[in-house]
């Protein structure tokens, strides 16, 4: 996944941190400006009107529903004119976000991706562009700076100092509404923002989640009009601390200007969290709801989903759209799926709901996306007849006792890809030991469980639906489906799973889900190759040798 989130990296399960640019957002590179304008030739009539400034936003806003449902992929080819893809954001030279200023329909690894694929056999590669600016839905950053002149935003290139940045181009424009009400109260109240070296001060960071899924407006607004989940990291053990007086007063300002009785309903909740160590870890374990609703919904993937402020979330609300809709059309009706790196089961609860799945387990190592799931799953249809388990625990750990049984393998690792256990048991099933796992594994009996890593994933399971999951069945997967946010990661990773003939990569397409950087969201479909598709391969080639 991703540069960071307000650049951010995925956050780890229980510590999240915003560290240092060059750690958490994409390596940096040389900055790409626009040329400079060529000099005026003489004129020979009447010079034509100036063309109008580039439109703030793309031509045409894209709702959820229609990235989900009705447009094709836009392809390389189909590049729309340069002045609709530069970013014209006037941080651009001191905020370390963003790395490319133009054509930022065509992340500079793009190419590289497109020459990976093809060489590797894809045929129908395709690449997803999504919205260029104000894609942003998620967004952490670091607040500091002094009463009066707060800075808010992300750290400068390999420093600690903050970047202000209000008028950010790839924040979701509610982010910098927020932002700017939040300058207010905080100057107005007189908070202390953080100061590192001594420790001291209230206001450490914010965190904004936007959700776009409002029902009381049309669908064509809904993007637009997305409202925020304000969380405050607070420098202070908790609600009853010296300085929490302050922090009410801060909300209780952020909801009177823009919650839901202010001019415009801009945020949809505030929330709090406790945070005194002295390290970069941005969040603290505790947490409050302050004031607003308390769940967050954001539709996704045809499914309700509920997000807390402590669970992950995509940042690109759009294309993450764009992605479930490419990736449902890979799931055969009926599939057994496992879900690893599941988050709060974004993935596995959309195909549920939508491919009549007999099953589907996730497999995700944060604890607390535990309740997101559990709110998502309860407004799934009902008489799904899908066994829909969520299990807390490290997929690198026996991994190879998650693949059992699933016909589809999902795996949607953090940006450094997949541990060597789990492309180890990958490989394994794949090939010929599979026939001995069958044999060691299965049918397993809880009560010979032996494992204690097993047991406690069993134990925080959440189970969805009575129907027993047919655990002891031999299958093995068939399909490997592989998100992938790092692209030399996912890179090396495809690699191994080829290089033992397990798997082969049969389709492949890529989301630019971080304008104005060089990541790139990939979306990867591998096929388990049988001993007969080998031996035919193994027997083209010798044709094609001779
Ligand atoms: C890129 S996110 C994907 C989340 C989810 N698929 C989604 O789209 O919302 C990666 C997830 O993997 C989880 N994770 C990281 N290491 C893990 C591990 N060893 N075992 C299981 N989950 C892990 C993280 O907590 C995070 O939720």
């Amino acid at each position: 996944m991703p540069p960071p989130a307000g650049l951010l990296p995925w956050p780890a399960p229980s510590a999240t941190r915003l560290a240092t640019p060059t750690r958490t957002r994409p390596p940096p590179r040389t900055r790409v400006r626009p040329p400079p304008p060529p000099a005026p030739a003489p004129p020979t009539k009447p010079p034509a009107p100036a063309p109008p400034p580039p439109p703030r936003l793309e031509p045409v806003a894209r709702s959820p529903a229609a990235a989900t449902a009705t447009l094709p992929p836009i392809t390389t080819s189909a590049l729309s004119p340069s002045s609709a893809t530069c970013l014209e954001c006037v941080h651009f030279n001191s905020c370390s976000g963003c790395t490319h200023e133009v054509d930022l329909d065509k992340p500079a690894v793009l190419q590289e991706v497109e020459n990976f694929f093809n060489e590797h056999g894809v045929g129908d590669f395709t690449f997803s562009r999504g919205r260029l600016r104000e894609w942003r839905c998620r967004a952490k950053l670091a607040i500091r700076g002094t009463p009066e002149s707060p800075l808010i935003g992300l750290y400068q290139e390999g420093t600690h100092t903050v970047a202000d940045i209000p008028e950010c181009r790839a924040h979701h424009p509610s982010i910098n509404a927020t932002i700017k009400l939040l300058r207010q109260g905080i100057s107005e109240l007189n908070i202390q923002p953080f100061d590192e070296d001594a420790g001291t001060g209230e206001l450490r960071y914010v965190q904004m989640a936007v959700t776009t899924y409002n029902t009381s407006i049309p669908v064509a607004k809904r993007y637009e009009q997305g409202r925020v989940q304000v969380s405050l990291v607070w420098n202070s053990r908790d609600e009853h601390s010296q300085n929490s007086e302050k922090l009410s007063l801060l909300s209780e300002f952020l909801w009177r200007n823009g919650g839901a009785k202010g001019t415009v309903h801009l945020i949809h909740s505030i929330w709090a969290n406790f945070q005194t160590t002295a390290s970069n870890i941005i969040f603290g374990h505790k947490w409050r709801h302050l004031i607003g609703e308390k769940d967050l919904w954001e539709r996704y993937g045809g499914v309700d989903i509920s997000l807390d402020p402590y669970s992950f979330g995509q940042a690109n609300t759009l294309s993450f759209n764009a992605l479930l809709h490419k990736l449902h059309k890979y799931v055969p009706r009926g599939s057994t799926v496992v879900d690893l790196y599941s988050g709060a089961g974004v993935i596995g609860l959309s195909l549920a709901a939508s491919k009549k799945c007999r099953s589907v387990k996730c497999v995700e190592i944060n604890k607390l996306s535990k309740m997101s799931f559990e709110k998502s799953a309860s407004r799934l249809p009902p008489n799904l007849g899908c066994t829909i388990t969520w299990h807390n625990t490290d997929a690198s750990v026996e991994p190879v006792h998650w693949l059992k049984g699933s016909s589809v393998v999902i795996v949607d690792p953090p940006r450094k890809g997949l541990h060597p256990s789990v492309i180890c048991a990958l490989q394994k099933v794949a090939l010929s030991e599979r026939k001995s796992y069958k044999a060691k594994s299965s049918p397993t009996k809880v009560n010979d469980e032996k494992r204690p890593w097993i047991l406690r994933a069993r134990e925080a399971a959440v189970q969805v639906d009575s129907t027993p999951l047919e655990e002891s069945s031999g299958t093995w997967p068939e399909t490997l489906i592989y998100i992938s946010c790092g692209w030399d990661s996912f890179k090396k990773d495809c690699k191994s799973l080829m290089s033992s003939k397990a798997w082969h990569l049969q389709d492949a397409h890529a989301f630019n889900f971080f304008p104005g950087t060089d990541s790139i969201e990939v979306l990867a479909i591998f096929k388990r190759e049988s001993e007969a598709d080998q031996k035919k391969r193994k027997k083209a080639k010798k044709k094609k040798a001779k």
